[in-house]
């Protein structure tokens, strides 16, 4: 079994073909779609519905007809997910000779790298993956995952990085940033939020206060 390095990967501007339209295609279309991916090729004689709307959207670029292998010049991610062994397996080999990533849709072995299940909110990114040996269990965690990190957690992320820009600016003096900013995330991590607190610039102000002088938040 291989291993797997994690990184999470900037997709803007860099062209991912997707050869093959159907519901496997269409989960990994998304994914690229929510991670900001702007350059999206699908390639395939027939694609879902799904496919289809975001085509006539102008979200991706669909192109009705078989792979061919030329179709992989110039792409930076390159998904096999056709329902063809042998167009997945020539898919594969012949990205990979070309030096680039390539995932496996029905043989994970054989690409570069697979696909995580994914959970967002705002810049928190968490990502679970079984390294193949069962996507249901992947399925399963990430739905627990997802209770317990709920959609609040993009507010608190939102709040922390307007809270660290403030300690880390020039015009901040204290002797222990780090600690202060540990300390912001422990209490921020527990505290309850709503919209309206992240974007009151007296909220963030009156943290500082309180970090710095060592107070408690629970008035916050
Ligand atoms: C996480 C997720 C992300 C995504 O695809 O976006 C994902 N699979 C998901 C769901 C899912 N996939 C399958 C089932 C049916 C039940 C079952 O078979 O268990 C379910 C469950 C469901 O649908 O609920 C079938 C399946 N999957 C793969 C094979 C082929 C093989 O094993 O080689 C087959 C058999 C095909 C066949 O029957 O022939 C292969 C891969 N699937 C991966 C990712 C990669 C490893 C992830 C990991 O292990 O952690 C990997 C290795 C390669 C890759 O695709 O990158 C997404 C969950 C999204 C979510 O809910 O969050
Ligand atoms: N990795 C995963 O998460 C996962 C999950 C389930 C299934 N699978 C596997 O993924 C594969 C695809 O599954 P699906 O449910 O999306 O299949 P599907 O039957 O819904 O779609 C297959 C697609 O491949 C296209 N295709 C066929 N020949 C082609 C060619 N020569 N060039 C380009 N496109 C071509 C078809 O037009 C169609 O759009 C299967 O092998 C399946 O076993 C993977």
């Amino acid at each position: 079994m291989p291993s797997y390095y994690p990184l999470y990967v900037n997709l803007r501007g860099r062209r991912c073909i997707v050869i093959g339209g159907g519901s496997v295609s269409e989960r990994k279309v998304r994914g690229l779609l929510d991670s900001g991916a702007d350059m999206v090729t699908v390639i395939a004689p027939a694609a879902s519905p799904g496919l289809a709307e975001l085509a006539a959207k102008g979200s991706i670029q669909l192109l009705s007809r078989e792979y061919q292998e030329e179709d992989l010049t110039g792409a930076f991610l390159v998904f096999a997910a056709t329902d063809r062994r042998e167009i997945n397996e020539a898919v594969s080999r012949a990205g990979t000779r070309l030096g680039l990533l390539v995932n496996v849709a029905d043989n994970a072995d054989e690409g570069g790298f697979i696909t995580p299940s994914v959970i967002r909110r705002g810049e928190l990114l968490l990502s679970i993956t079984t390294g193949g040996a069962s996507p249901s269990l992947t399925a399963l965690i990430r739905q627990e995952l997802a209770e317990h990190y709920g959609h609040d957690y993009g507010q608190r992320v939102e709040l922390l990085r307007l809270l660290r820009q403030k300690v880390l600016s020039n015009e901040f003096h204290h002797k222990n940033k780090q600690e202060l900013l540990r300390k912001a995330a422990q209490e921020i991590s527990a505290l309850k939020l709503d919209n309206e607190n992240v974007r009151d610039h007296e909220f963030i102000d009156q943290w500082m206060i309180r970090l710095t002088t060592g107070g408690s938040n629970n008035g916050v």
